[in-house]
């Protein structure tokens, strides 16, 4: 049984005639890192959330631990499940903490006391995202890569098998997104199934486990980024001529002349 599956997955946006997505199959493991490319408006972000049910099917079905979405309560589907979005205005002045916090609500309910365990997930993903200088910051007063790190330390607190990310590079200083892919992967290694959509193929060649391609409403490549991530396929897919080069672990595509 998988973690999380859907079968014959279909999306069309209410008023419109073709489907976003269409047929979509996927088996997917705890200790999976899966990057989803595709070019804008090919439906990763969709897919994300008709996985996290947020989106309900037009079409198929998803499964959750081997039940239904459909089946499943928002807040058991928090307890296997926490996701990032692509972008999010703060609204409310809440701390820092107090936005963390808000993770550990599938555990401990909206009224529910916080005990020692929730603390220290609060805590640990303050720590893990540098965030213990910003603790008792407004949320409103932050950069858009400081409420980015926030949005992700919340989702780490929620302690969730499953953590689905979309683009969640976006905003991020070169440094904290070299420390979130090497946390993302050790996350996955721990033993959690890590999705996440990108526009850098290069990055999820080093760190991902699996890469998917979205493309014209379908899954048109998933397998191990060495397969998935090569120059032919990026060119095929981004309309722009690419060679690659490998180097020490790394795949890097140029334009211009191949290698010799
Ligand atoms: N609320 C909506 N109403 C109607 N159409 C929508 C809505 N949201 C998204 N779409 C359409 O659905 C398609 C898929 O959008 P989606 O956001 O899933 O793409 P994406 O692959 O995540 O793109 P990007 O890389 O730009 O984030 C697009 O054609 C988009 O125009």
């Amino acid at each position: 049984m998988s973690f999380l599956y859907c079968r014959n997955l279909t999306f069309t946006q209410p008023g419109r005639k073709h489907p976003v997505l269409e047929g979509i199959d996927l088996s997917l493991e705890r200790g999976e890192l899966v990057g989803l490319l595709g070019l804008n408006g090919a439906g990763k972000s969709t897919l994300l959330r008709l996985l996290m049910g947020f989106l309900k099917p037009s079409a198929g079905e998803v499964l959750l631990a081997g039940k239904s979405l459909r089946a499943c309560s928002a807040s058991a589907i928090a307890r296997h499940l926490a996701y990032v979005p692509q972008s999010h205005a703060a609204t409310f002045p809440y701390t820092v903490r107090r936005m963390v916090e808000l993770g550990r609500v599938p555990h401990s309910g909206l009224t529910g006391r916080s005990g020692p365990e929730d603390r220290r997930a609060v805590e640990a993903a303050l720590e893990r995202m540098g965030l213990e200088r910003l603790a008792e910051r407004p949320v409103t007063e932050l950069s858009g890569g400081e409420r980015q790190r926030v949005v992700l330390a919340r989702a780490l607190a929620q302690d969730a098998a499953g953590l689905l990310l979309d683009e969640p590079m976006a905003g991020l200083d070169y440094g904290h997104q070299i420390r979130l892919m090497a946390l993302l992967s050790e996350l996955a290694r721990e033993g959690r199934l890590v999705m996440l959509t990108s526009h850098r193929p290069e990055e999820l060649y080093v760190r991902a486990s699996r890469v998917l391609i979205l493309d014209h409403g379908r899954i048109e490549a998933d397998g191990v980024p060495g397969d998935v991530v090569t120059a032919q396929r990026m060119t095929a897919l981004y309309g722009v001529p690419l060679h690659q080069t490998d180097h020490a672990g790394n795949r890097f595509f140029h334009q211009g002349e191949e290698d010799e």
